[in-house]
C-alpha cells in the first residue's frame, strides 16, 4: 500500500504542484491519477519514488517512510514506465530489457534469458529483442518499455501515461494485455493519465485531480460515473456518463437462438426461412460471425461481399453496455452473441437488455427515492 499523508510540492519559483494531498494506492491494484494538463500528476508520481522530494507531507509504501529509506534501494522495488517507453536508443531491446537485472549484478546468460520470457509476456515476438528501439512502432517500444519496468519483478509500478503516444487501435490493445497481465502478476500500480476513459477502465480507484494539485475526488470507476462529488469532476467525467456507467454491470440478458447460414452456402440451406425483415447471419464453419446478409435471392450462395459489417460483437456473460451496443449496432437490430472464444452463442435485442437494466435499478433504488 502506498500512502500519502498532506503531501505538498512547491517548485523553486513558486509554482504550487501538488497541495497538501492525501490518498493511498492498495495493494495490488491500479490506482490512476488524472486530471487536466498541469494538474501535478507527473509531480505525484516522481515524489513517490523519490525523483522529486515533496515540500512537506510524508509518503509511506507498505507503512515505511521513504524518506528513510535509500533511494537506489526503495527504486529497486519500484518498475517505472513512461510514455514513448523511455528505451536507451543505443542499446538491442533485449539489452534493455535485461538493464536493470544487469545493474543489479545479475549474470548476462540469466538477465538475456528473462529478458527475452518477459518481451514473450508483454505480447512481443522474441525475435524483436535484437533490434534498436527506433526500428520499432510505438505500440512495441510501450510494450517493451513495461517489460523492463517488470524485469526486476518489482512489486510497484509507477506508470506515466504509459500508452498515450499510440493509435487508439494499438492502444486498446496494449490496455487490455495490460489488464490481463495485471490479473496474473497483481502489482501495486499508480498510473498517471489525462484521459478519464483510460482511466475508468483501467483503475480499480481512480483519483480526479484538480489545477493547483488538489483531490478532487477519489472512488471506484463505477461510484465516480455514478455520483461525482461535484461540477468539476462530473465536467471531466463528460458526457455519456450513464451509458458509460454499463461498462461494469456484467448482468445476465435473454440471448435468443438465431437462424445462421454458412458463409459460401445459399440462406436456403439454413433450414428455416430468415427473419420477416430478411437479415441473417453469417458464420464461418465453427461458428464465428462473419456479419449479416439479406440476399435477394434465397438460393444464391452468401459472399463476402454480401456482408454488412459494423455490428459489434457482445460477450455472453460481458456487461450490459456491450450487449446494448450490439443490438444497437446491428443492421437487423438484433445484437450478436459469443462465448469467450468468439463462438456464436445467440442474438440479444436493445428492448430486452433495457429491461434487465430498469428491473435491476428498480432493485437497487431504496424506497422512496427519486431520480
Ligand atoms: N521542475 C519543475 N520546475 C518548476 N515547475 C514545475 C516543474 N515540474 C512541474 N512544474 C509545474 O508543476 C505543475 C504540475 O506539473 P505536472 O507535470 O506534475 O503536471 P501534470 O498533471 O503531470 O501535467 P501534464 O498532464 O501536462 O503532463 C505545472 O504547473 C508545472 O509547470
Amino acid at each position: 500500500m502506498i500512502e500519502l499523508e498532506g503531501v505538498t510540492k512547491r517548485f523553486p519559483g513558486g509554482a504550487l504542484a501538488v497541495d497538501d494531498l492525501s490518498l493511498s494506492a492498495p495493494e495490488r491494484a491500479i490506482t490512476v491519477l488524472v486530471g487536466p494538463s498541469g494538474c501535478g500528476k507527473t509531480t505525484t508520481l516522481r515524489m513517490i519514488n523519490r525523483m522529486v522530494d515533496p515540500t512537506s507531507g510524508t509518503i509511506r509504501i507498505d507503512g515505511t517512510d521513504i524518506h528513510e529509506m535509500d533511494p537506489a534501494q526503495l527504486r529497486r522495488g519500484i518498475g517505472y514506465v513512461i510514455q514513448h517507453g523511455g528505451l536507451f536508443p543505443h542499446h538491442t531491446v533485449e539489452r534493455n530489457v535485461a538493464a536493470v537485472p544487469l545493474l543489479l549484478g545479475e549474470k548476462s546468460r540469466t538477465a538475456f534469458d528473462r529478458a527475452r520470457e518477459l518481451l514473450e509476456r508483454v505480447g512481443m515476438d522474441p525475435a524483436l529483442g535484437r533490434r534498436y528501439p527506433s526500428q520499432l512502432s510505438g505500440g512495441q517500444q510501450q510494450r517493451v518499455g513495461v517489460a523492463r519496468a517488470l524485469a526486476a519483478d518489482p512489486p510497484v509500478m509507477l506508470m506515466d501515461e504509459p500508452f498515450s503516444a499510440v493509435d487508439p487501435v494499438v492502444r486498446e490493445q496494449l490496455q487490455d494485455e495490460f489488464l490481463r497481465l495485471q490479473g496474473e502478476l497483481g502489482k501495486t500500480i499508480v498510473m498517471v493519465t489525462h484521459d478519464i476513459d483510460e482511466a475508468i477502465k483501467l483503475g480499480d480507484h481512480v483519483a480526479v485531480l484538480r489545477t493547483g494539485g488538489v483531490l478532487a475526488q477519489m472512488a471506484t470507476p463505477r461510484d465516480l460515473l455514478a455520483s461525482p462529488a461535484d461540477g468539476f469532476v462530473a465536467d471531466f467525467l463528460g458526457k455519456d456518463r450513464g451509458y458509460r456507467a454499463l461498462g461494469f454491470d456484467a448482468e445476465e440478458y435473454p440471448v435468443h437462438e438465431e437462424l445462421t447460414v454458412v458463409i459460401g452456402t445459399p440462406v436456403g440451406t439454413a433450414g428455416g426461412s430468415a427473419d420477416s425483415d430478411g437479415w441473417v447471419l453469417v458464420t464461418d464453419e465453427e461458428r464465428h460471425p462473419l456479419g449479416w446478409a439479406r440476399p435477394a435471392d434465397a438460393e444464391d450462395a452468401v459472399t463476402r461481399e454480401d456482408l454488412a459489417l459494423g455490428g459489434t460483437l457482445a460477450t455472453v456473460d460481458g456487461p450490459l453496455r456491450g450487449a446494448l451496443d450490439a443490438a444497437l449496432s446491428s443492421p437487423s437490430r438484433r445484437g450478436v452473441v459469443v462465448d469467450d472464444d468468439g463462438l456464436l452463442v445467440g442474438t440479444c435485442l436493445a428492448t430486452e437488455v433495457l429491461e434487465v437494466i430498469e428491473s435491476r435499478d428498480r432493485q437497487q433504488a431504496p424506497s422512496g427515492a427519486r431520480p
